[in-house]
């Protein structure tokens, strides 16, 4: 794209995004992808269940088609339902005081929940007038969870420079999740990116200093990651499940999900990844001084759902990493 083309076109993120695909918005393709309303995907991955709740009342609004299988009751049997019929009062008590009128929606309450299956991740967040409750399975308490985090909190802490911390991090990352690839990936100022470094299994060529373009991660979304820090994409072959309704009953609207850590993943990104061997992927944003600096992103061959705790010690792993990004960069700068 010459300079002026780019002059005579308003950036991405500020031009409209367009109605989703299923309520009648085009689809979408390499010419518009920068306008995918990817918050709205009217679906979650099936690897949890996610329903929707009006904030005053308690009554549930809105459910993911594949809930029975870990809710062990369908759509049918919980809409118009209060939340009660699925959580006590001594666990939506905490949830409510947590998550007042006008909370954020990176804002997310979390607990484990003891129910009669085993354990349950319960994951909530506020978006407007709507509670988002969303369930997975919760394997038992990690014991080398806490540890690890500790361990991988020290290193990062003893790099020396940015580019050691970077190895540092790509290393921990590796550890604590077990993915076949952990990548850092920095933005340059046009939004073009950049593999600064990198941890795989041996049988996996390398991107290490390769260069992607823009597009690659558009507008759109690197505006939703300075928000929320962590994005999971379990299985790029799984079928997501759509909610029941599909829109929210009371206003006729999408349900914005950009909050929702079972969000589908966009049909274009999925492919992306399909195209590069990808099963499972994750990123988790680096950003400094409110800025998306970068991204630890990580892939794997198979499906890979980590789990919650595991993902809560990535976010405060994403948090000082881009701490230590920050301390690292300056002092860089101040040696010149
Ligand atoms: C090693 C280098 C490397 C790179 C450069 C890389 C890219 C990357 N794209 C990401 C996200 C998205 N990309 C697109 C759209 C398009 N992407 C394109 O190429 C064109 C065809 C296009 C539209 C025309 C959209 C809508 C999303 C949002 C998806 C969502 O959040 O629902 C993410 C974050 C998600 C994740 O962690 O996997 C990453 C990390 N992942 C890597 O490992």
């Amino acid at each position: 794209m010459t300079g002026d083309a780019r002059m005579a076109r308003p950036e991405a993120a500020e031009r409209e995004l367009l109605p989703p695909t299923y309520l009648g918005g085009p689809a979408i393709t390499t010419d518009n992808c920068e306008r995918e309303p990817i918050h709205l995907p009217g679906s979650v991955q099936p690897h949890g269940a996610l329903l929707t709740a009006d904030a005053n009342t308690h009554l549930i609004l809105q459910v993911s088609a594949g809930a029975e299988g870990h809710l062990g009751q369908p759509p049918a049997a919980l809409l118009g339902r209060p939340l009660s019929v699925l959580l006590p009062g001594s666990d939506l008590a905490p949830l409510l005081a947590a998550l007042p009128p006008g909370s954020p929606d990176h804002r997310q309450y979390r607990a484990v929940l003891a129910q009669s299956g085993g354990n349950v991740a319960l994951t909530c967040h506020r978006a407007g007038d709507l509670l988002v409750l969303e369930f997975e399975a919760n394997g038992p308490p990690q014991q080398s969870g806490p540890q690890a985090l500790r361990n991988a909190v020290f290193a990062l802490e003893s790099a020396p420079t940015l580019a050691e911390l970077t190895w540092v991090a790509v290393q921990a990352v590796r550890e604590l999740t077990g993915f076949d690839r952990v990548m850092i990936y920095r933005f340059a100022q046009d939004a073009s990116g950049e593999v600064l470094a990198e941890a795989r299994s041996e049988h996996l060529g390398s991107f290490l200093g390769h260069r992607f373009p823009e597009s690659d991660i558009p507008a759109q979304a690197r505006a939703l990651y300075v928000r929320h820090l962590l994005r999971l994409t379990a299985d790029t072959e799984a079928v997501p499940d759509v909610l029941e309704p599909r829109l929210n009953p009371q206003t006729g609207t999408p349900t914005p999900l950009g909050g929702a850590v079972l969000r589908a993943t966009s049909p274009m990104h999925l492919q992306y990844l399909r195209n590069m061997g990808v099963r499972s992927s994750l990123s988790v944003s680096i950003v400094v001084d409110g800025q998306l600096w970068g991204l630890i992103s990580c892939h794997h061959g198979a499906a890979h759902v980590v789990e919650p705790e595991t993902r809560t010690a990535l976010e405060y792993l994403g948090r000082l990493l881009s701490l230590q990004v920050q301390v690292k960069e300056r002092a860089d700068t101040d040696a010149f």
